[in-house]
């Protein structure tokens, strides 16, 4: 402490500071008396130990001198703000013991007011050394977990929605710009920067999932797309939900990029749905994709038109050419129903040498100038094989569906009127009068 006597000279302090008398001799913890200028004029009993110095060695000097740094230091600081503006000023300072330990003091200056005399300040300190080591402990293990998180491929979050409905994210981890390219300040200034990248189609799911796990407290599980410039991405939204104080509801969850997932799932689904000699809709995809035709085509009052295709002596080609020469013609005949049909018409082989096509807006007439175009298209087409030039025919039976009517039933209608073009000569479309 000689270096702080040194350079802070003991002042002569005068003897009238009776105004702190009985404070000062009943205060329970560390307090100390001093003047405008900073001097200590008294101490506390609880000061002496808290410091670890007698009053006779620190009356007299500047209080500033129990800074670490007593030229810039915060007391010094801490007394200038509370003279300046006559109210309590309060900070976290580290202050220097006798022993030459360093420890924080949680520090209270406030102006007394004096009466007739000058003004002076009462310093009341408070150890809270083991505090601020706790605090810094927390503090680097929060760092730490938060590192570990912005490692982890996804992000953590908390969302919060009040009884008035208000979305908010509370917390938002770093993972968050990887995975749509916003930083979590965004996010927690407004979720409308991620739901405005989502379709609509999506973000009305969204919040019926929501609203869904709200009312019934039940967890939140949700896909959605995000269209972002690089191209689309799949989120997975999974949380927790719980009631918070004051009607609030809280989502505790996680976000991760499963597009790759996605992607393979739709990869798997076009396997299962997808005839590997031709490329076109296998009988499962038929059916699974007729449902949504038949559904979109009932929402718009149209008629569905279907037609079961059958080539004809097929088995001769085989048998002359060799199967083969047979699955060539095949293939050849779905590239020609592919070039003569629309993208969102429905093709399928449904097996060996049998097809189905369902025309979306079904017409009848239009349906029936489609189906004779094809019909002679095929037979148009050369078949180069071996050296030979070859042709194949299809027979075509035709149906309409009404739109609440049933995929099989139509089906079997059709498969009749096969069965007919078959008997009548082949090479021909059958079906119901084009007229209506
Ligand atoms: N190359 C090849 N042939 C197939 C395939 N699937 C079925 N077939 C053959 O297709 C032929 C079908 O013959 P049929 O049902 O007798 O009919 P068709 O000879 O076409 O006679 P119609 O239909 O009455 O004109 C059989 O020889 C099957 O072996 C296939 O994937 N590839």
């Amino acid at each position: 402490m000689t270096w702080i006597r040194d350079r802070w000279r003991r002042r002569r302090v005068p003897r009238d500071v009776s105004l702190s008398d009985a404070l000062f001799e009943h205060f329970p913890g560390a307090a100390l008396l001093a003047d405008a200028d900073g001097v200590v004029l008294r101490l506390s009993p609880g000061a002496e130990a808290h410091l670890g110095q007698a009053a006779s060695d620190l009356v007299g000097t500047r209080l500033s001198g129990l800074d670490e740094d007593p030229l810039r230091g915060e007391l010094a600081r801490g007394m200038a703000a509370c003279l300046a503006q006559g109210r309590p000023w309060r900070g976290a300072v580290r202050c220097r013991r006798a022993d030459g330990d360093l420890r924080y003091q949680d520090v209270v200056i406030r102006p007394l007011a004096g009466g007739e005399g000058p003004p002076r300040l009462l310093v009341v300190l408070h150890d809270v050394d083991d505090l601020v080591a706790r605090a810094r402990v927390d503090r680097e293990r929060l760092a730490d977990l938060e590192a570990g998180l912005a490692r982890l491929p996804g992000a953590l979050f908390r969302l919060r929605q009040t009884p008035r409905g208000e979305l908010g994210f509370e917390y938002v981890s770093d993972g968050i710009r990887e995975l749509c390219g916003l930083t979590p300040e965004t996010l927690q200034a407004s979720p409308e920067a991620l739901f405005a990248r989502m379709p609509d189609a999506d973000r009305r799911a969204l919040t019926t999932t929501l609203a869904r796990s709200a009312v019934g407290l039940t967890p939140w599980e949700q896909d959605v797309r995000l269209t972002l410039p690089q191209g689309e991405r799949w989120l997975e939204i999974r949380a927790r939900v719980r009631r918070g104080r004051q009607g609030v509801t809280l989502w505790d969850g996680w976000l991760q990029d499963i597009t790759q997932r996605k992607e393979e799932e739709s990869r798997t689904r076009a396997l299962v749905t997808t005839d590997m000699l031709t490329g076109l809709l296998n009988r499962r995809g038929f059916f699974a994709n007729g449902r949504a035709v038949l559904a979109y085509a009932a929402r718009h009052h149209q008629r569905v038109a279907v037609a079961m295709l059958d080539l004809d002596h097929f088995k001769a080609l085989n048998d002359t050419h060799g199967h083969a020469a047979g699955d060539i013609a095949l293939q050849c005949f779905a590239r020609t129903c592919r070039d003569c049909l629309r993208p969102y018409d429905l093709i399928a082989r449904l097996g060996g040498e049998e097809f189905a096509i369902m025309l979306a807006d079904g017409d009848p007439e239009e349906a029936w100038r489609v189906f004779e175009r094809l019909r002679r298209r095929v037979a148009e087409t050369e078949l180069a094989l071996g050296g030979e030039t070859l042709h194949i025919t299809v027979s075509l039976g035709l149906a309409f569906l009404e739109p609440d009517g049933d995929l099989n039933e139509v089906l079997g209608r059709a498969d009749r009127a096969l069965y007919r073009a078959k008997h009548e000569g082949r090479n021909r479309v059958v079906g119901p009068s084009p007229v209506v």
